[in-house]
């Protein structure tokens, strides 16, 4: 398989979207983020989705937009950030994989905390709660980290680095698994 679609994946507020915007800089390639790709076709916001019609209609806005990039970035680069729910449903996972590599970003529980807080909460509806927003971030990791695990190629941690030294990690990484790939086939 060619490397031709990076996914980003991870935890809300890892940096998957602040990442891709610089790997796509970098790199010259074109950068698409789900979420926003999501608002763009609905015209509604990740919290209006969630608000008004519930979670399992934004699951399906979801995959329908990972389909649509798929579709039509066939065949060239591209960086796509993800959603921090998109990894969840089997079949979203199948998708990336068929298409390019997966890229797994994390950060601890307390960095993400800083990182979300306020007014970011708003697009990160999952995260808003009555109690402590430190305890539902650790609660919602736990139950999700065996997941980032298990799909991603390779794990950045992004607590203690900028996103641009993070992203310029990963064009070395996405150079080495290109050429990897190229030596492997001929
Ligand atoms: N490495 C970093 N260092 C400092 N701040 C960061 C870093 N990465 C992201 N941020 C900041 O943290 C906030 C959340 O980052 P970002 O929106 O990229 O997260 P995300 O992984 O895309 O989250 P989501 O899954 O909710 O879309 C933003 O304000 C962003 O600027
Ligand atoms: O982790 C999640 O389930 C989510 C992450 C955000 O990127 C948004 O896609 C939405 O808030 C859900
Ligand atoms: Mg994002």
């Amino acid at each position: 398989m060619r490397v031709v679609l990076v996914f980003l994946t991870g935890f809300m507020g890892t940096g998957k979207t602040a990442v891709a915007r610089r790997l796509a800089a970098i790199l010259g390639w074109p950068w698409v983020d789900t979420d926003q790709e999501i608002e763009k076709v609905t015209g509604l916001s990740i919290e209006d989705i969630f608000r008004k019609h519930g979670e399992i209609r934004f699951r399906s806005e979801e995959t329908l937009a990972l389909k649509r990039i798929v579709r039509d970035w066939a065949g060239q680069p591209g960086i796509v950030s993800t959603g921090g729910g998109m990894v969840l449903k089997a079949e979203n996972v199948e998708l990336m994989r068929a298409h390019g590599v997966i890229i797994g970003l994390t950060a601890t529980p307390e960095v993400i905390f800083q990182r979300v807080k306020m007014r970011q909460l708003r697009k990160r509806p999952l995260l808003r709660t009555k109690g402590d927003v430190r305890a539902r971030i650790e609660e919602l990791m736990s139950l999700r980290e065996p997941v980032y695990r298990s799909v991603a190629e390779v794990i950045i941690d992004t607590s203690s680095k900028e996103p641009e030294q993070i992203a310029r990690e990963l064009v070395e990484w996405i150079k080495g698994r290109m050429a990897g790939e190229k030596s492997g086939k001929s």
